[in-house]
């Protein structure tokens, strides 16, 4: 048979490649082999001579034997999707016909018994056998179902272990990502632990819950009354009984504990509903409400936004296996266009979280409105749900808070998870310095490389003991039952996290503390510490409090963030003909930078019905298309605008001449490096720019379409979006999952107001 004429055969990454086992996950591995010209010759191995003649008349395959091991004779690669259980039989039968070198991976579900069984079969082979599982599956099976495109956008998970060849790895890895999967890395008992807790037990339990009712006498007249609770919740006891009876069997130790921690939880609910414990029965199931979400993104160490893709699509298509789907989208912007309309955008992110942090140390039950359900403030949320607070919500913006006083926290059970937030993590670290247990902080890849010690260092000289990772990165560790003392700090750099984390330290410390800052920085913690009862002494650039008072519950109302109002405000600007109003906008005076360097440019902006909610100033902002002119940005508005960058770097890639900005070297290590990765999205643009350690000069002008990367940094994502407005061709905006972040139903807002935005 003729190798396929479409594929890219130039240099394909094996010669020949056997895949033993055809059902649905080996039929789209050679499918997607195929379509991506990953293998100049692709041969199956399967007991069934039906399976492989289908094989050879889909054309997935060139051809096949029943005989496994002349099936892998002359391949390069092998890759084996049997049943877990038959893994020990297929190796040791396909061993005779190994040639030297080649590399044998598998598919399998389970991976502490497969890697057992290869250790046993494989002989001297077993150095380059790389366990891996695709996570991806479908309802229809069989080599009939096979489909190219399975794995794209899917996870995979290699479990090498400590024998297995590094380059074997290095080529496994780099054929799944040819099929277009997202490729992770993990130990076999690691995988295992994890799946028995993600797939099998949810899918044991689906079994036995059908299975339970359907034992009772009258079942059918139980199942005709089921209603979409039952449905939803047993879904999955449709999968296929011998796959399933196979990997419970194989993955047994890790299942019995998952079940183990099950009961337990169980336990817990029965008591509660027993004893009519309603507050117990609210603390479950309130952490529970939102925890799902939590779990899936703790465990990909991903964002929200894709732990909740993964899960709609496994609602949709599982049925054999759990299926995560990861969806990142990418935002594609056509040219042109204007903005135009009253337009609400989410609440202050800042905010949000101190409302979250401060109404759970407060005593009694606070309300918030106009919360953020973003995910770094939900990030947040979760943290207090899990040290014990029972937070219901949110529900459009509204959260009700029942404080536990400033020691009723109680230790987590799992390290904290703070997502993509670098608010949540330093804060979170001055809070915590104090109590009387041990708290680890963890986060996303890209909080992961961001800076920890500017927080831990002045924490640790009020007598707190912490410790970063590699370089003074997450993650954080706080070892509880330290007693702090009060002490005063000068901010080496504008910081408000660094300066609340130490305030929020001072709660717990013996005496004063006090910060002063070079410059002035957000000041939302002072303020809303001081509605909430507990007094913060101001003067000048200097804060200051005594530990060992308390904070009092009460009504909050959050403004809309002037953060993500700034997309909007250099999107009407930049767009001729736009006019926008933006509805009840914070523009406390630590904030407004980003109008008034706009304003500096030439923008019509005008602040309307300015009033008082409840300690913020706040305004409607409405703006109207104006010609920009660079400028040289004034250092001392920098810290007064620290988010707005991205966009503002936009609204001059459009102004008139040179705008310099200098003295924001704290921009390279926010979510993204903002000033390289600013300076590499207008490169792609064709801005012509020069990079400052410091700084960026941007000279404005016409620019044309092109492919961004956002590098998962929603600023930057939703600046770019904005350039399209004025660009001469599409922008495709990558990594945009993270918006997220601050900014949930920016794309609908956005194309709402006339952007020609569209997410894939
Ligand atoms: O305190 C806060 O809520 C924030 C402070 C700023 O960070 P730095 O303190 O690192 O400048 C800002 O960039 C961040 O988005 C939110
Ligand atoms: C820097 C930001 O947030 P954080 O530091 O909380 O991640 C931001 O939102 O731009």
């Amino acid at each position: 048979m003729q190798i396929n004429g479409n594929a890219v055969m130039s240099e394909p990454l094996f010669n020949r490649i056997a895949v033993i086992g055809l059902g649905l996950i080996g039929g789209s591995f050679a499918a997607a082999a195929r379509e991506n010209g990953l293998a100049r010759s692709i041969v199956a191995g399967s007991r069934s001579a039906r399976t492989l003649e289908q094989g050879i008349a889909l054309g997935i395959v060139d051809s096949g034997s029943q005989d496994l091991a002349e099936a892998v004779a002359g391949a390069d690669l092998v890759f084996v999707s049997t049943p877990v259980s038959a893994m020990g039989t297929v190796l040791s039968a396909l061993k005779p016909g190994l040639s030297n070198g080649v590399i044998v991976t598998d598919g399998g579900s389970v991976k502490g018994n497969v890697v057992n069984a290869a250790r046993d079969a494989l002989g001297a082979h077993y150095a380059r056998f790389v366990p891996g599982h695709p996570i991806a599956g479908k309802e229809k099976s069989g080599v009939s179902a096979a489909d190219a495109k399975l794995y794209r956008d899917h996870r995979v998970i290699l479990t090498p272990t400590d024998a297995t060849d590094p380059a074997a790895t290095a080529r496994v890895r780099a054929l799944w990502t040819g099929m277009g999967a997202e490729v992770l890395q993990m130990a076999p008992d690691y995988h295992d632990q994890v799946l028995a807790e993600t797939s099998h037990l949810p899918h044991l339990l689906a079994f036995s819950l059908v299975d339970t009712l359907a034992r009772q006498g009258d079942s059918t007249e139980i199942f005709r009354y089921a209603a979409g609770g039952f449905r939803d919740f047993t879904r999955i006891a449709s999968s296929d009984p011998v796959m399933w009876h196979d990997i419970f069997r194989e993955n047994k130790a890790a299942l019995l504990q998952a079940l183990g921690q099950f009961s337990d939880g169980i336990d817990r609910f029965r008591q509660a509903v027993e004893n009519e414990d309603s507050d117990a029965l609210m603390g479950i199931m309130t952490r529970a409400n939102t925890a799902r979400a939590h779990f899936l993104a703790m465990n990909g160490r991903t964002s929200y936004t894709r732990a909740h893709s993964v899960q709609s699509v496994g609602d949709d298509t599982t049925m054999t296996d759990n299926t995560h789907a990861t969806t990142n989208p990418t935002f594609v912007v056509a040219p042109g266009g204007q903005l135009q309309g009253r337009l609400r955008v989410p609440g202050d992110k800042s905010m949000s979280h101190r409302s979250i942090m401060l109404g759970s140390l407060a005593e009694g039950v606070t309300q918030v409105e106009g919360f953020l359900e973003g995910e770094d403030a939900l990030a947040t949320l979760q943290a207090f749900r899990d040290m014990g607070v029972v937070i219901e919500g949110p529900h459009n913006g509204q959260v009700t808070i029942h404080g536990v006083g400033l020691h009723g926290l109680k230790a987590p059970e799992k390290a904290l998870y703070m997502g993509n937030s670098g608010t949540s993590m330093r804060l979170l670290t001055g809070l915590l310095a104090g109590q009387s247990f041990d708290v680890e902080l963890t986060g996303d890849a890209s909080l992961s490389k961001r800076p920890m010690e500017r927080v831990a260092k002045p924490l640790r000289e009020m007598g707190a003991q912490i410790t970063t990772g590699t370089d003074g990165r997450p993650p954080v560790r706080i070892r509880g039952g330290q007693s702090l003392k009060g002490f005063h700090y000068d901010l080496p750099m504008a910081s408000a996290q660094v300066k609340s984390a130490v305030l929020l330290g001072g709660l717990y410390a013996d005496g004063e503390t006090s910060v002063t800052e070079p410059a002035p920085t957000r000041d939302h913690t002072e303020r809303m510490l001081g509605g909430f009862g507990y007094e913060v002494r101001r003067d000048g650039a200097t804060s200051a409090l005594s530990g060992g008072g308390k904070l009092t519950a009460g009504k909050l109302e959050v403004p809309a963030d002037i953060s993500s109002a700034a997309f909007f405000l250099v999107g009407a600007s930049i767009a001729a003909n736009s006019e926008v109003t933006l509805p009840h906008v914070g523009i406390n005076p630590t904030r407004t930078g980003v109008i008034d360097i706009l304003k500096l440019m030439g923008a019509d902006i005008r602040l309307e019905n300015q009033r008082d909610a409840g300690g913020e100033p706040v305004a409607d902002l409405v703006v109207n298309a104006a010609p920009l002119k660079g400028i040289e940005i004034p250092e001392a508005l920098v810290p007064l605008a620290i988010d707005e960058f991205p966009a503002i770097f936009i609204a001059a890639a459009c102004a008139q001449g040179d705008t310099i900005l200098r003295g924001a070297e704290e921009l390279r290590v926010k979510e993204s490096d903002r000033i390289q990765v600013m300076a590499d999205g207008l490169a792609a643009l064709g801005v012509s720019h020069q990079v400052f350690d410091d700084g960026i000069r941007i000279t404005g002008g016409e620019f044309g379409g092109g492919e961004v990367q956002s590098h998962g940094d929603h600023r930057i994502a939703m600046s770019f979006a904005m350039a399209a407005l004025r660009a001469t061709g599409p922008i495709t905006i990558h990594d945009c999952a993270n918006v997220a972040t601050s900014f949930p139903g920016f794309a609908q807002l956005a194309t709402h107001a006339g952007l020609k935005l569209e997410v894939k």
